[in-house]
């Protein structure tokens, strides 16, 4: 099939035994099946710990799971030289938390997006592809000959996106890319990459909003397990597994709407209790 496919992923830290118990150790990851079609944006998430950076590790093959494959267009991938992952690079390309640690800080903003495509050998002029890239991530042209410490962290997270682009990735691999902007600028981050016509996602973020702005299917992992999947407004509106309704709840009490009624209800407790 085409896109990507974690089939029957087991993973094994190893010296990592957290449900050690009567000789059993707990995988991080634990028969993980998961498939992303051409273009779709998925949202992976779960509590700490429950083996996402892991999977994201397999499946930019980063790290050999002990059992299953990770596929692309059919084709299993395993981590090994620079030369015999090129195609895989070229397809595939991860997105950072902290995009600003990941650039140079002594080149030039169209310069840092060249330089990837430039050695994965993506046929064209790097630069030229670059700025086709620059362009599609909608950064500022006038920003191009920038360094990193010049860019806001909004910035700097589409010069990421851009460097993905021009290496010719059609999936992009995202572990909390907006977990350090504010709220405006976050919005503005998402929207750019849900705006990038046929490119696919997986994006790894502990904020549900995010998701559920970005991601048309949401996959929850609990201790290594995908527990729930499904298309995201069904999956947050109405969660079936205890791990989705911890999340979704805990959401829940943090957003305004809830905040305000959960003030409410106070006041009127209080009321009741200074009337009785
Ligand atoms: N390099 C490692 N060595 C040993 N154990 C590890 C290693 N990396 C992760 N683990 C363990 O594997 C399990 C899954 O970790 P992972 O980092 O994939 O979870 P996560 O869902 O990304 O968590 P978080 O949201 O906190 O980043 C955890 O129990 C973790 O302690």
């Amino acid at each position: 099939m085409s896109g990507l496919e974690l089939r029957g992923v087991t993973h094994h830290h190893p010296g990592h035994h957290p449900g050690h118990h009567r000789g059993a150790s707990a995988p991080a990851l634990d028969d993980v099946t998961l498939r992303l079609a051409p273009g779709e944006r998925v949202g992976l998430v779960g509590r700490s710990g429950a083996g996402k950076t892991t999977l994201l590790q397999v499946a930019l093959a980063l790290l050999a799971p002990g059992r299953g494959e990770v596929c692309l267009d059919g084709r299993a991938v395993r981590p090994g030289s620079v030369r015999s992952l090129r195609w895989y690079r070229r397809a595939v390309q991860y997105v950072p938390q902290h995009p600003a640690a990941s650039l140079d800080p002594r080149h030039r903003v169209e310069r840092l997006v060249a330089e990837p495509a430039r050695r994965l050998g993506v046929p064209g002029d790097p630069v030229g592809t670059a700025r086709a890239a620059l362009a599609r991530v909608g950064l500022d042209e006038d920003l191009w000959r920038r360094r990193p410490g010049e860019l806001s962290g909004g910035q700097a997270q589409r010069v990421a996106v851009a460097r993905a682009l021009a290496c010719g990735a059609r999936l992009l691999l995202a572990d909390e890319p907006v977990s350090g902007l504010d709220h405006d600028l976050r919005d503005h981050v998402l929207d750019v990459v849900a705006g990038l016509d046929g490119i696919g996602l997986l994006l790894v973020c502990h904020d549900l909003e995010a998701v559920e702005r970005t991601c048309e299917r949401v996959v929850v992992l609990d201790a290594g397990r995908v527990v729930e999947e499904g298309p995201t407004t069904r999956l947050l509106a109405r969660p079936t597994h205890p791990a989705t309704r911890a999340l979704v709840g805990a959401r829940d009490l943090s957003s305004p709407t809830t905040r305000e009624a959960t003030r409410e209800a106070t006041r009127e407790a209080t009321r009741e209790e200074s009337t009785a």
